[in-house]
């Protein structure tokens, strides 16, 4: 049996948001001379535009760099960038997977946050080594002591001798990679073992196609051979191997243990997911690589465009979407009251407000989103079973035997002193304890959940119940019987089907009252009454009255203000784009969203 090459080190940053993770990398790849200098371009690791702005990282990618260590050798190390945020938990933890090590970078002005730690945990689950770093020590209000001392209570990892970088000013860069090839352990593997490659990543390039981002496990990969992927038995043959030093470089084969990208004439990701095997199709593996999942979409929503001659283009776009983005679906809607746009899903929130963003930003349309629902199965009266991804396909009464929500497994850990708060909202969630556990300063939390009230304000209240310490994570358990009714909602007498909900009975007449009360408030007075209403079926469960607008909004600047007066016009212009024509009313999008905003306290 060979042995896969020893001096390579695979390795992935673990921080918190504005940590330092990109600055870090940054600096890496500077010191070991992969770009030159007018080529480090700020944060060349993120690279969608997006990403930067919001500050977060949401594809995985890699860069290959040598380094040379003071013992006189060069080691290859593969940095495998993570994406930041619960939506994306799953690529988190195939890109953890394909590492045999990860720094825990923690800003040693501010200590451990809560959110590090569940990937850190799944760094430990996955037998990573876990090297901490202590980051910003070059700012007075660094107390890298006390942080240790964090590290150690919260995350369980000896932190006497962590490192004390700057990533900013490059203090304790090299003694970090020197601890980084000392520490962690070089990948396994068995080069001579037939082919096993971990997908990483996969994204659709306009030149080339689909290309793959693999961690090589055993066996190697040459141009020309054929592979076979083994979740779904499709076979292609390899076009190009190579690494990201970060500009592509190609190679004539990738081997055991090394980290890079294979081009092989795929046309959609789709066909390559992350988290599959890939093995050779002439000498196959005979089980694939642990852990592979396919993702899906949990919650949906409409997307309309506000001019319905943008249909088209907002078909265009989603298409090209799309192709770099597997867990977005999307299909055709009609609603009586938007008009005709599309029904699309998201792995969750974050990934909603993304694609939403893009679609307006990148593709410059205007778009009204209805609120966010998750998907039930219902059982039909003749034993029938099928998923509805929104309230207006909800069979008639008489047809339904049964409606099953979503229960996700949620997992929250807190600091002690907001325990008690979180458990408060938890159980105002419907939730259901599983367990508690202390471990330190921190207590992790074990709940079962509706996802429906996840996606309503759950991370908000989550975050203010606990000052912004709580981190959660979850998984998709199971479909379970809930006694849901969908609300409808009024206007003027109109029943408005892109604002039906989906509501647990208990709540729906608590719910529908806030819910008309909050809409009074976000609908524009008109010029005349404008009544709002809830009701379940037939029977009206809420109503609240937009008064009558008594006087012209410009009036007031009448004194010859010309130039006042036009802004205000552009304002209410400006306003408008976000509004959309149901029946005589203006509807913002923001009453579209008031659901979410309605909670029980
Ligand atoms: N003073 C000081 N500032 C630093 C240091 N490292 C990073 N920063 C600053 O901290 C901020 C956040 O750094 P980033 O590298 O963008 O943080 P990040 O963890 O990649 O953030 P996300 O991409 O949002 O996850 C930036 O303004 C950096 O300039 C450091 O060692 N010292």
């Amino acid at each position: 049996m060979g042995e896969a090459n020893k001096n390579i080190r695979n390795f992935s940053i673990i921080a918190h948001i504005d940590h330092g993770k990109s600055t870090l990398s940054d600096r890496f790849i500077q010191y070991c001379g992969g770009l030159a200098d007018r080529e480090m371009e700020a944060q060349v690791l993120d690279s969608m535009d997006l990403e930067r702005e919001r500050g977060i990282t949401i594809k995985a990618q890699c860069v290959a760099l040598d380094y040379k260590a003071r013992n006189g050798e060069t080691y290859h190390l593969n940095f495998i960038d993570t994406p930041g945020h619960v939506d994306f938990s799953y690529e988190v933890s195939r890109s953890l997977a394909a590492c045999d090590g990860a720094l825990l970078v923690v800003d040693a002005s501010q200590g451990v946050e809560a959110q590090s730690v569940a990937n850190c945990y799944t760094a430990l689950d996955l037998n990573l080594e876990v090297v901490p770093v202590l980051n910003k020590i070059d700012l007075p209000a660094a107390d890298p002591d006390r942080v240790c001392q964090e590290i150690e209570d919260i995350i369980g990892i000896e932190a006497t001798d962590a490192v004390r970088v700057s990533a900013k000013s490059g203090i304790g860069i090299e003694d970090l990679l020197e601890q980084l090839v000392e520490r962690i352990p070089p990948p396994k593997g068995d080069p001579d073992a037939p082919l096993k490659a971990l997908i990483i990543d996969s994204w659709f390039d306009n030149y080339l196609g689909v290309v793959v981002l693999v961690r090589m496990i055993d066996g190697e990969m040459r141009k020309k051979m054929k592979i076979r992927f083994m979740s779904t038995g499709r076979d292609f043959q390899v076009e190009r191997v190579g690494i990201y030093t970060p500009k592509m470089k190609d190679l004539d084969v990738l081997r055991a243990g090394e980290v890079g990208f294979m081009i092989s004439g795929i046309k959609e990701i789709a066909a390559a997911k992350v988290g599959d095997t890939i093995t050779d199709a002439q000498k196959p593996a005979t089980t694939p690589l642990q852990g592979f999942k396919e993702i899906q979409p949990r919650v949906f929503a409409g997307l309309f465009p506000i001019e319905s001659d943008q249909y088209e283009n907002l078909r265009d776009a989603l298409s090209k979407l799309k192709l770099n983005d597997s867990a977005l679906f999307y299909e055709p809607e009609t609603s009586q009251a938007l008009g005709f746009g599309f029904r699309c899903g998201f792995l969750g929130m974050l990934h909603m407000e993304i694609v939403q963003e893009r679609l307006e930003r990148e593709y410059n349309l205007d778009l009204i989103s209805t609120a966010p629902t998750v998907i039930y199965e219902v059982v039909l009266t003749n034993g029938e079973k099928q998923f509805i991804h929104s309230p207006s396909e909800l069979p008639v009464v008489n047809k339904l035997a049964e409606i099953r929500e979503p229960i996700i497994i949620g997992t929250i850990l807190v600091p002690q002193e907001y325990v008690g708060n979180v458990i408060t909202l938890c159980m105002e969630k419907r939730g259901m304890q599983k367990n508690m556990q202390y471990m330190g300063n921190q207590v992790s939390l074990t709940f079962e959940l509706p996802l429906a009230e996840v996606v309503m304000d759950f991370f908000d209240r989550l975050k203010s119940c606990s000052r912004g310490y709580a981190s959660f994570d979850y998984a998709m358990d199971r479909f379970e019987p809930a006694p849901m009714v969908r609300v409808d909602v009024l206007v003027n007498g109109e029943k408005v089907d892109a604002l039906a909900l989906m509501i647990h009975r208990d709540f729906a007449q608590s719910r529908g009252r806030m819910l008309v009360e909050k809409m009074k408030d976000l609908i524009p007075r008109q010029m005349y009454e404008v009544a709002i209403q809830a009701a379940i079926g037939s029977n009206i469960i809420a109503r609240s009255t937009v008064k009558a607008m008594r006087k012209d909004v410009t009036a007031k600047c009448y004194g010859g203000d010309v130039s006042r007066k036009r802004k205000l016009l552009e304002k209410q212009k400006e306003g408008k784009k976000r509004m959309k024509q149901v029946g005589s009313v203006e509807i913002p999008q923001e009453a579209f969203l008031a659901v979410l905003k309605v909670s029980d306290k």
